[in-house]
């Protein structure tokens, strides 16, 4: 077959490392990029069948690693809608990356066509985009050399964070629809969220300035050119942002930095009471924080985001008059704080989902509302809006100054949420938003609830797959046991919880623990940490 030929051709160029196994987990691929040019290319094949399958329509790839060191990268693919790409279809992205040589990768491809049913004929279309990251040049290639060998239609973005690609497939893909979602360019990007940033906003300000740390990554020039369309309403400080030397990635700053190390970047100089965020490397996570004024630092995390997001929405829900048609609903892990839970649950009276970790699970279940807040605690997520709470936002007549103001607002809203995919942009912009509406700082934003002491530990064990964890991660069910001897250790702890579950991304469990004191956070988390040590090393005999 002609097109095969061409496949085994360039795919010669890229041979697939001997004795390695890939995965397309949570966040697609992930590694040193040096491992990467041939997972790329075979990425390139599948989003050739997948535009097939589904007709022409426009696939993204974006090639990136995230909150990794500036020496790993990755790529994932982008479904039609700018959702992740369909979890039945992760496993053929698996196999295509696994295939030992290029002949048997030639009858993978074949196989895929023949059982998924892919009309070959089809045009295939393709986007795609990179992060700042040194190594991405060459992955381009490996990209392009898939899409000419399947005969593609590609279009290079350049430059992009994440969430932007996301935006871009949406947009071509319901062009000249009753969906359209926006114009197909960077551009029309930006003057979208400007746009409705500026109606979200009316009337009001902001106290102080914001200063964000973009990790040294893609959000830095991407968030100087949002600031362009933003006629000055907001005061943004941008910090490191500094591209041009790409080993400062991620390094001692972003989001993931200050969400693990519980502390502002060393290298930064704001005061106390300031209000501060961190992007990560792809800008798709954001998350806040203050040194109040002892000097402590005081994290604003996903879990903050997800609280103050879904109060405001429903204080505009019951203001508009519309409260009744949209239900909202907050969608988290086992991650999230105990003491967010307990406020959503008790303060804001809102119903909750507690899903397994990973975003594509948090946005499935938030799309089951009419308004949906997910937010993984490391600052991912965002804010879905069904058809029947567009069309009724659109369509409702108000019927007084005030519900005509609420209304506005939530319509605001609705164009600035990227309702792709969690979008540090976006989000950085709702949050400005929402704290120019109740006049608060961060302080204020603080006071609502105070989170429990937590702790999180990683336990490196021979087979982390011997633990299978149920009950949206919260329960082991394997290995026999462990869950009865964490469950006693628990009972132990005023406020106690805690649960272990292996780690998508990493060769690792992880242990999650919180509870009324520091001290007992970290007790707890040991306590488990060493019992699933115990179990981890019985089984793997080492
Ligand atoms: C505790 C934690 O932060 N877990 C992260 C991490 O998943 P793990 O499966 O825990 O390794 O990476 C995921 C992908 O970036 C992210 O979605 C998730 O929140
Ligand atoms: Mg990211």
């Amino acid at each position: 077959m002609a097109s095969t030929d061409k496949i085994l051709e360039a795919s010669a160029k890229y041979p697939k490392p001997a004795e390695r196994q890939f995965q397309y987990g949570t966040a697609g691929f992930r590694m040193k990029a040096n491992l990467l040019n041939s997972v790329v290319y075979r990425v390139g094949l599948l989003a050739a069948l997948r535009s097939k399958k589904l007709n022409g329509q426009t696939i993204g790839v974006m090639i990136t690693a995230s909150h990794n060191p500036p020496e790993d990268n990755g790529v994932k693919l982008v479904d039609p809608m700018g959702e992740m790409l369909e979890a039945s279809w992760e496993q053929y992205a698996t196999q295509l990356a696994n295939a030992e040589s290029d002949d048997a990768l030639g009858k993978l491809y074949n196989k895929l066509l023949a059982d998924l049913k892919i009309k070959e004929d089809v045009p295939a279309r393709v986007i795609y985009a990179r992060d700042t990251r040194a190594s991405g040049a060459t992955l381009v290639t490996c990209l392009k050399d898939a899409l000419d060998a399947t005969g593609t239609e590609y279009t290079d973005y350049g430059y992009l964070t994440t969430p932007q690609l996301h935006y871009l497939v949406r947009c071509i893909n319901t062009k000249d629809t009753q969906y359209a979602y926006g114009d197909i360019s960077e551009k029309g990007y930006y003057e979208k969220l400007a746009a409705a940033f500026k109606l979200a906003m009316k009337g009001k300000t902001t106290k102080g300035a914001v200063t964000v740390d973009c990790a040294n990554g893609v959000g830095g020039p991407k968030l100087h050119e949002l600031v362009k369309h933003l006629d000055g309403i907001i005061d943004i400080k941008i910090v490191n942002d500094d591209v041009l030397k790409p080993e400062t990635l991620n390094s001692q700053c972003g989001a993931d930095f200050v969400k693990t190390q519980q502390r502002a970047p060393p290298s930064s100089k704001v005061g106390p009471n300031d209000r501060c965020a961190s992007l990560d490397g792809d800008a798709d996570r954001i998350i806040f924080y203050f040194a109040d004024k002892d000097n402590t630092f005081r994290l604003l995390d996903g879990d903050r985001i997800a609280t103050l997001a879904a109060s405001f929405l429903a204080d505009l829900g019951r203001q508009s008059g519309l409260a009744e048609q949209l239900k909202i609903g907050v969608v988290q892990t086992a991650y999230a704080n105990g003491a967010s839970t307990q406020y959503i649950e008790k303060s804001l009276q809102l119903p909750i989902i507690c899903t397994n970790t990973g975003v594509k699970y948090l946005h499935h279940a938030a799309a089951r509302f009419d308004i949906g807040v997910y937010f993984e605690a490391n600052g991912h997520g965002t804010v879905l809006f069904s058809p029947a709470a567009l069309k009724a936002i659109a369509t409702y007549d108000p019927k007084s100054p005030a519900q005509k103001a609420a209304l506005e607002t939530l319509q605001a809203l609705t164009e600035l949420i990227n309702q792709t995919v969690g979008d540090a942009l976006s989000d950085l912009l709702l949050v400005e938003a929402i704290l120019a509406h109740k006049g608060w700082t961060c302080q204020e934003w603080l006071l609502t609830y105070t989170d429990l002491p937590n702790r999180l530990v990683k336990v490196e064990v021979p087979d982390r797959n011997m633990f299978q964890a149920v009950d949206a991660e919260r329960k082991l069910a394997k290995p026999d046991g462990a869950q009865k001897e964490i469950d006693r250790e628990v009972g132990k702890f005023s406020m106690g919880r805690s649960f272990a579950r292996a780690s998508g991304t990493e060769d690792a469990v992880r242990v999650y623990a919180e509870a009324a004191t520091r001290t007992e956070a970290d007790g707890l988390a040991n306590q488990v940490a060493n019992i699933v040590r115990g179990f981890g090393t019985v089984v793997g005999g080492t």
